[in-house]
């Protein structure tokens, strides 16, 4: 093995099933970077067996998988962070210089990278209602990682910042005019991985930097959300006020008529009560009585399960209906449906399903290219009018990059 770079950055990305830590190299001249190595909770994996959060690491391009945590671990950094520095080998095991946080909710104050502080701190607190799945778990995070690594700067990252160029038209739900004065808006989130993947797609249509490019991006992985760009600047997205909102998820139920809330309501259900429904018993978990994993679902759909078939259906159509919706805010064809993240770039039938409804403008997928997928990859057919592009997640790398301003 040659002499690996010298790697001083760490990410922390707390998502709603999974916690990821990524080594970057701060100084890297590749864009994108890979990291010197990543490790992976996961709460909700398949082999993990009941209760407990599947490990993993890569390094060295091969991924190991680690002895599984009990999921309801109280410190999951601190846990994660021990098990890969037991298992990495010793020229892997570096302390960070920076720690950079992923930070779902970031509300109206941020449009960019910042250092974190006690300001910044109780700015995150005051969106955490509002996030119920993620702030916490983020917050949590940001403290292990601060008792770890007290010296250090650490730095925040957050979902809400790449939509803050929204149109108010997109950002205002159609509620009372006092709703705009009391911050009840739409922020959109999926952000850091949406900038990364539009930039991505541009480079991938050698258009790299063009003001007027669209694209629909599709981030399909826990929590599911689209967003309409032009020239990477975000002007419309399924999620909302919450990452709630939206299309149907793998536990969320997505945008429902409001007035199911009241009707629960009425028959004696409490808000926390609903919270939870709608953010962890929903979606595809909810609909199948299965684990909210199209790993799981789409077997037991093809054994012949009704609940299964009726969940991915729902989410299909759930998904078209927001790419429609996309599409109406473009006016204009796409340069490329974008596929990420877990979902997106692994599940091809969900790909040949959504891109289906949409034949009319021209978009076919090769079958062979979609079947075959290696992010990042075109699964379009060489006379497709859009291109279909799968596009690895790099929310990791992407929060690298956003922090390099403020690592000098
Ligand atoms: N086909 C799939 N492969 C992997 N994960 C899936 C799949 N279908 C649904 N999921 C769910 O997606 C989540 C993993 O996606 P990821 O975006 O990495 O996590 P998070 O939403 O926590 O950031 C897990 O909660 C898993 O249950
Ligand atoms: C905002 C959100 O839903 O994030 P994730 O998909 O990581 O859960
Ligand atoms: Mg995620």
């Amino acid at each position: 093995m040659g002499r690996r770079p010298a790697v001083n950055v760490l990410t922390v990305n707390a998502g709603s099933g999974s916690l990821k830590l990524s080594m970057f190299d701060a100084e890297t001249s590749a864009d994108p970077a890979a990291p010197a190595w990543q490790a992976k909770l996961v709460t909700t994996d398949p082999e993990a067996g009941e209760g407990m959060a599947g490990l993993s690491l890569d390094y060295g391009g091969r991924k190991h998988r680690l002895d599984p945590l009990s999921a309801d671990t109280p410190d999951r950094f601190e846990a994660l962070w021990r098990a890969a520095q037991e298992a990495l080998p010793e020229d892997f095991r570096d302390e960070p210089k920076v720690v950079i946080h992923r930070v779902v909710h970031g509300g109206d104050r941020f449009d960019a990278a910042v250092r974190i502080d006690d300001s910044v701190l109780q700015e995150i607190e005051r969106w955490s209602r509002f996030a119920p799945l993620h702030q916490a778990a983020n917050r949590a995070g940001i403290d292990a990682a601060r008792r770890g690594f007290p010296e250090i700067p650490h730095f925040a990252v957050f979902d809400t910042a790449f939509h803050r160029t929204l149109p108010a038209a997109a950002f205002t739900y159609a509620g009372p005019r006092s709703w705009r004065s009391r911050g009840i808006r739409r922020f959109g989130f999926h952000g850091i991985s949406f900038r990364a993947a539009s930039t991505r797609a541009a480079e991938m249509l050698g258009r790299a930097g063009d003001p007027s490019l669209p694209l629909i991006l599709c981030h399909l992985g826990g929590g599911c959300s689209l967003c309409a760009t032009v020239g990477g600047r975000s002007i419309d997205t399924t999620m909302g006020l919450t990452p709630l909102d939206g299309i149907a998820m793998s536990t969320r139920s997505g945008a429902i008529d409001p007035a199911i809330l009241i009707h629960l309501m009425r028959q004696g259900m409490r808000a926390d009560e609903i919270e939870t429904l709608l953010n962890r018993h929903s979606g595809l978990s909810g609909l199948s009585g299965l684990p909210g994993d199209t790993r799981r679902i789409r077997p037991a759909a093809g054994d012949g399960d009704p609940d299964a078939r009726l969940a991915l259906d729902v989410f299909i159509h759930r998904l078209r209906a927001g790419i429609g919706s996309m599409l109406a805010s473009l006016g204009t064809l796409p340069g490329a449906l974008v596929f990420t993240d877990t979902i997106g770039e692994t599940e091809p039938t969900v790909r040949t399903a959504a891109c289906e409804a949409f034949a009319f403008l021209g978009l076919t997928l090769d079958p062979a290219l979609n079947g075959n997928a290696v992010p990042d990859c075109d699964v379009a057919t060489a006379d497709s009018r859009v291109r279909a592009l799968v596009i690895h997640s790099r929310e990791a790398w992407q929060m690298v990059k956003e922090c390099r301003p403020l690592l000098s």
